[in-house]
């Protein structure tokens, strides 16, 4: 997952740790500067019986004289002053972080992640580490690491935890999956069901998909290897009704859960939209997941925006995270839409889906390290 952003990332932390260790360099010179300064001119006398007060060649040595002028003054120590660093601290100027910064930037863009959430991410980057005293400590690698971190997780949000949701509201709880054809909508519902039945829910799930030719076997095959009651209609029949007979079952049999399947659609289909809009005043869902593939990088992310004006979404899943390289939309979508992603998915098996949590996601882009 994401592997080629990882390792873009891994080359940049280096660089901006090269970077920070050359602006952190006079760490070695300044102290040499400060022992010259406090160096006395005139060797302190030997130690021995004390001296009687009023002998003058017995007086106190004068006070050092300051360093040469031209020591304290001269435009190279001035010059290197301009990172001042004491004890591994760093106080860095943004021309210092200039150069690792831009590559971020690149990087950010070529993984598709999107505009707004590359220049959200830089300046959390900049505002972390510009002009602010930082610490080292023992290695630069760690601050670059926790910065990253900290500018990444962010801008993914919170996430949404499906468990804990469902535990807080009146059941069953209807959850309508809505998105785009073929991005694994139906076999994220079987995924979803099979986690909520792993953590001891009940679930029925309606056939909603009543347009494409094979989507009520679809769910179907896949309900029945999950041991999932399925309620279906006909093909071609009104999704409304199949999702409302579905809700009704789960009250009749105190099933926790409804999971409503839904055809494949663009946002601009009017009918389709229309339909939709059926859907949502029949079943009243308590939560409308969006569905579409990590793959689509930004297409993705505009989709998902898109899709949440028109008909309003409550959260994300992007599907196929196991095939994207580049982990653009994962990082995008929930800054941009402003809803959180509930779930990745991770595979083609039915365990192959994974609860977002950003700080599990950022470990995955900065290689696991914590
Ligand atoms: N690698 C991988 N494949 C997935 C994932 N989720 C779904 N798929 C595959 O994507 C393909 C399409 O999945 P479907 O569930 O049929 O897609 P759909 O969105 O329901 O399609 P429509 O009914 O046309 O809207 C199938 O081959 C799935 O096995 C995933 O997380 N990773």
């Amino acid at each position: 997952m994401f592997d080629s952003l990882r390792s873009k990332l891994k080359n940049i932390r280096t660089k901006f740790g090269s970077s920070i260790e050359d602006a952190a360099e006079p760490v070695a010179e300044q102290p040499r500067i400060e022992e010259k300064a406090a160096e006395p001119a005139v060797p302190a006398p030997e130690p021995g019986p004390a001296p009687a007060a009023d002998t003058p060649e017995q007086k106190p040595a004068a006070p050092a004289p300051a360093p040469p002028k031209e020591e304290r003054t001269s435009p190279t120590f001035f010059n290197k002053l301009k990172v001042l660093v004491t004890e591994r601290e760093v106080l860095l100027q943004e021309k210092d972080i200039a150069e690792p910064l831009f590559e971020l930037e690149m990087v950010l863009l070529e993984s598709d992640v999107a505009l707004p959430v590359t220049d959200e991410i830089i300046s959390r980057m900049k505002k972390e580490l510009v002009g602010k005293n930082r610490r080292i400590g023992s290695s630069v690698d760690d601050l670059v690491l926790a910065t990253l971190r900290s500018a990444l997780c962010g801008v993914l949000g919170d996430g949404l935890d499906l468990r804990e949701y469902i535990r807080q509201h009146d059941r069953p709880v209807k959850i309508l999956f809505t998105g785009v054809n073929g991005t694994g909508k139906t076999t994220t519902v079987a995924k979803v069901g099979h986690y909520l039945t792993e953590n001891g829910f009940s679930v029925v799930i309606g056939a909603g998909d009543t347009y494409r030719a094979g989507a009520i076997e679809q769910i179907k095959t896949h309900a029945d290897r999950l041991g999932i009651k399925v309620i279906q209609h006909q093909q071609g029949a009104d999704p409304s009704a199949v999702l409302f007979d579905a809700v009704q079952y789960a009250k009749a049999h105190n099933v926790d859960v409804v999971l409503a399947d839904t055809a494949g659609r663009f946002h601009n289909r009017a009918n389709l939209m229309n339909q939709l809009e059926k859907i949502r005043r029949v079943m009243k869902p308590d939560l409308v997941l969006y569905v579409d593939e990590a793959v689509a990088g930004n297409d993705a992310v505009i989709r998902a925006d898109e899709f949440n004006r028109t008909v309003g979404t409550d959260a994300v899943v992007l599907t196929k995270a196991d095939m994207d390289p580049k982990g653009g939309a994962a990082i995008s979508v929930a800054h941009t839409v402003g809803k959180p992603i509930a779930f990745l998915g991770t595979g083609q098996g039915y365990g192959d889906i994974m609860p977002f949590a950003p700080n599990k996601v950022v470990d995955e882009l900065l290689g696991g390290e914590t």
